[in-house]
């Protein structure tokens, strides 16, 4: 049995530069990973199955179509086949939020189906795979601190800040990334800052926030709720919505950050974690 862990991704800055003709936007972004997110498993079986557990299956279970199962049928087209597979994908991160759930979880199955199939190798064809599964599948098949260019899929690898304390805020409002970007201003405001991976974060932007906000207005509210927060270092929204993270300069202060917001907002998922 291949247990695969499926990561949250976060744009720690998030630069909009131009809306492509494809439909697409050519962005710059700085990747990181956190150590929690879905959890994939997979074992050789008898028959094909699929199934879903955890908190945020159900938003999932009458959708035909799992980014997983897209992921199982990609590989088995492009890279090599492959035998019966029982799969059970437990679903711990909110869904359309920003936090790349469901490209963490087609990145898990591509490493799972990789292993299986033993094209471990292959990473070329493997990234071409994955970046016909989406703008961020990519990046969490790497898992790895990087800057992201073109749809996002164009990878360089940096050090990152590994350890880091970080919380996530979801207010519980899906968010379809098609229509965060569709409101976007068509504005260019510049390159993603040059330097190490702290002050790019520091220095950068996320120019998603301002179209998230006027398609989910209570983002603005998760931004000034950890805005006030003692001991952040950073507050920013990930990708396109609507789930927020801050930084911390220690593990105690975002203990106490994550009861303030639990007290505050018993609606609204959070997590408390660390940047790997
Ligand atoms: C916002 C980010 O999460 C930042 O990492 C990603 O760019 C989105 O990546 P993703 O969810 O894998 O996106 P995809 O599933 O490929 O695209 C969903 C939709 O988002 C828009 N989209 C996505 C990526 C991109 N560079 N430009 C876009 O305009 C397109 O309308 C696309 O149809
Ligand atoms: N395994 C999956 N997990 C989450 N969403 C999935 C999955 N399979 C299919 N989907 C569909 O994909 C859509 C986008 O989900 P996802 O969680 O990847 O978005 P996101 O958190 O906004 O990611 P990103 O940060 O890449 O924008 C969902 O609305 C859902 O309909």
């Amino acid at each position: 049995m291949i247990v695969e862990a499926a990561p949250a991704k976060l744009n720690l800055a998030l630069h909009v530069r131009r809306r492509r003709e494809d439909g697409y936007h050519d962005l710059e972004t700085l990747f990181a990973f956190v150590a929690d997110g879905d959890v994939l498993t997979v074992a050789l079986a008898e028959a094909e199955s699929f199934t879903l557990t955890g908190p945020f299956a159900g938003g999932l279970m009458h959708e035909g179509d799992n980014l997983v199962l897209r992921a199982r049928r990609a590989f088995a087209e492009s890279v090599a086949s492959l035998p019966p597979l029982a799969v059970t994908l437990d679903k711990r991160l909110p869904v359309a939020s920003g936090i790349g759930g469901g490209s963490a979880d087609a990145a898990a199955m591509l490493r799972a189906c990789a292993r299986i199939a033993r094209t471990g190798a292959d990473e070329a064809r493997l990234t071409a795979v994955a970046s016909a599964l989406g703008a961020d599948v990519p990046a969490c098949l790497a898992g790895v601190t990087a800057i992201g260019d073109g749809r996002g899929d164009r990878l360089s690898a940096l050090d990152g800040f590994a350890g880091t304390p970080v919380l996530l805020v979801n207010p519980g409002v899906a968010v379809s990334t098609r229509d965060v970007f569709a409101a976007w201003d068509g504005i260019d405001r510049g390159p993603l800052p040059t330097g190490d991976a702290a002050t790019i974060a520091r220095e950068g932007r996320n120019d998603l926030a301002v179209p998230a906000k006027s398609v989910a207005p209570v983002i603005g509210e998760v931004i000034d709720a950890l805005d006030q927060l003692a001991g952040t270092t950073l507050v920013r929204m990930s990708g396109s919505g609507a789930t927020c993270f801050a930084l911390f300069a220690d593990a105690a202060t975002r203990a106490a950050g994550a009861h303030a917001i639990g007290a505050a907002y018993p609606g609204w998922w959070y997590l408390e974690t660390v940047l790997t």
